[in-house]
């Protein structure tokens, strides 16, 4: 029994990792990522500067899953870069590999990021996930919910990027707008992945004996994640799995034990990323997943991912 894989090229010890944004802000937090049992780690999306972020309190749990409207707090690209160029070597003590998350706050900013950070790729030390679909900055829709806007920031970000790299997405509620968003993806052969999906944006969670809502910033919306959004998840990497046959798919979504773990990779995704349960539970969440995933394998007779990925059957 194996839970090893191979993806654009590198090993990993097993398909799990944090969803960039949980527990991957602070050197602490990375570090604890990297002494974890998860496979892989990303860092928190990040722009050019240091960011504040919005008010407090902006992330809460919630009955079935998480609310965040966090609004892209990171202490800036060169602090990641540094991390993962000097300080992740020397921790890494299981030599997994780690992705790097820029969300610009423009094409321009995102660009630039790109492509400091292209050196450090062509070395194999990181891999890019362009995050195109942050839902918690005032006034900057999602990059994703606008396929003319994505189109131009892939284009951009190829033309100074060398290496594969792969895209976060929101999730789409249409066929039309899987096929639109699939069909812009596909132009772009470096887009070697695709992380399906974030948080559904601006979701509303009331506490009925305040009467509040349970965040402060935009009037209490936020990024709905956890056991909420699982079948959402499970349908957007499904519907980019058989849409982009050239490509990875990296699952995230509802992720909460080895079951709906089992079903993100039935569904097609290579990489499992977990967001609110890793928040809730920390790092042991990595060690009760893998146990599960494990135990349900054997009962299953499989012996590899391989032996089930992307083998979802339809009635
Ligand atoms: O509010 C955030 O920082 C945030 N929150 C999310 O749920 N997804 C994202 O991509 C981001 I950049």
């Amino acid at each position: 029994m194996s839970l090893a894989t191979t993806f654009l090229g590198v090993n990993f010890a097993n398909p799990f990792m944090n969803a960039a944004g949980v527990m991957c802000q602070t050197e602490n937090e990375l570090t604890s990522l990297a002494q974890s049992s998860s496979g892989s780690l990303i860092t928190k999306s990040c722009t050019s500067a240091f960011r504040e972020g919005n008010p407090e309190p902006r992330y809460s749990k919630a009955p079935l899953g998480s609310i965040n409207s966090m609004g892209l707090p990171n202490l800036g690209f060169d602090f990641y870069f540094n991390y993962a160029k000097n300080t992740f070597p020397s921790v890494n003590v299981s030599n997994k590999p780690i992705f790097f998350s820029i969300s610009g706050l423009s094409l321009e900013e995102s660009t630039s990021m790109a492509q400091s950070l292209c050196p450090l790729a062509t070395e194999g030390q990181v891999i890019l996930e362009l995050n195109l679909s942050c839902p918690n900055v005032p006034g900057k829709p999602q990059i994703g919910y606008d396929m003319e806007d994505m189109d131009r920031y892939l284009n951009a970000v190829s033309s100074v990027y060398s290496m594969p790299f792969g895209v976060k997405m929101p999730p789409y509620f249409d066929f039309a707008h899987f096929d639109s968003a699939a069909a812009v993806l596909n132009k772009y052969d470096k887009v070697a992945f695709v992380t399906c999906i974030n948080s559904v944006g601006n979701g509303l969670v009331i506490d009925i004996d305040s009467e509040q809502t349970l965040i402060r910033p935009k009037a209490g919306f936020g990024g709905i994640g956890g056991s909420y959004v699982l079948p959402t998840a499970l349908a957007n990497v499904n519907a980019f799995y058989t849409r982009c046959p050239g490509k990875k798919i990296i699952g995230c979504g509802g992720v909460t034990s080895g079951s709906e773990a089992f079903m993100h990779i039935l569904a097609g995704a290579s990489l499992v990323q977990i967001g609110t349960q890793l928040q809730e539970e920390g790092v042991g969440v990595f060690d009760r997943i893998l146990s599960e995933l494990r135990t349900l394998m054997e009962k299953k007779g499989y012996t590899t991912l391989s032996d089930f990925h992307g083998k979802l059957k339809t009635l």
